[in-house]
């Protein structure tokens, strides 16, 4: 069985990799492909941040199925990641002026992130949603200004990374830290295992 990531993410591509040197089966770290899933990742209309989020995650996941050329058989593991203010959804900016508006909406405010995860092999699909609080510190202009200036912001849901210099600016947060970088291991590790990947 293949585990293969359908995934452009950096930090998806790492923390599957921490996850892979726990594998109980074999005295080695699981190997796994990565191919990046092209989806269309619009929002549609009426659908809740929770749906959303776990149907881009599924569409991941299924397209990479789609897209693997490999022989052995597959198991795809998809995960896409929101902000959710109220009840805006903030996804990853368009430009600078994108970031620094969404910076200036999570300031001194507490949020949710939500991050789903998809594992599929063609006959079953599994998924889990996990939901991290994040309280932010105020910000002023200049502070907003200075971490867009990073580039950090750009890729990222929100427009912060935690793991990076976005994590000055987080004074709290209850959940899933990996959730927020963007998969969760704990949550992973339990989906890889009902697919008899570990
Ligand atoms: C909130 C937050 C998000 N993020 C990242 C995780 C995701 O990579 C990104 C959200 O965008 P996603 O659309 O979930 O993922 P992606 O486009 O980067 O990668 P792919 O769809 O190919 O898997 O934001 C952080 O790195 N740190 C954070 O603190």
């Amino acid at each position: 069985m293949k585990l293969v990531l359908a995934s452009a993410s950096p930090r998806r591509k790492e923390l599957l990799a921490q996850l892979s040197f726990l594998s109980a089966t074999e005295n080695k770290p699981f190997s796994f492909d990565i191919l990046a899933a092209d989806i269309d990742e619009s929002h549609q209309k009426g659908e809740t941040a929770a749906n959303f989020v776990v149907r881009l995650a599924k569409e991941k996941a299924i397209a990479g199925l789609g897209l693997y050329c490999g022989t052995d058989k597959a198991v795809v593991l998809g995960s896409d990641t929101i902000v959710v203010l109220g009840d805006t959804i903030l996804g990853k900016p368009v430009d600078e002026a994108d970031a620094k508006l969404m910076l200036q909406s999570l300031a001194g405010k507490a949020h949710k992130v939500m991050t789903a995860v998809a594992v599929t092999d063609g006959e079953q699909t599994l998924t889990k949603l996990i939901t991290t609080d994040v309280q932010f510190c105020a910000m002023s202009e200049a502070d907003i200004l200075a971490y867009i200036a990073t580039g950090e912001p750009m890729d990222k849901a929100g427009a912060y990374g935690i793991q990076g210099l976005g994590g000055s600016f987080v004074e709290a947060i209850d959940g899933s830290y990996s959730a927020v970088v963007g998969l969760p291991l704990v949550e992973t590790r339990a989906l890889l295992c009902e697919m008899n990947i570990f």
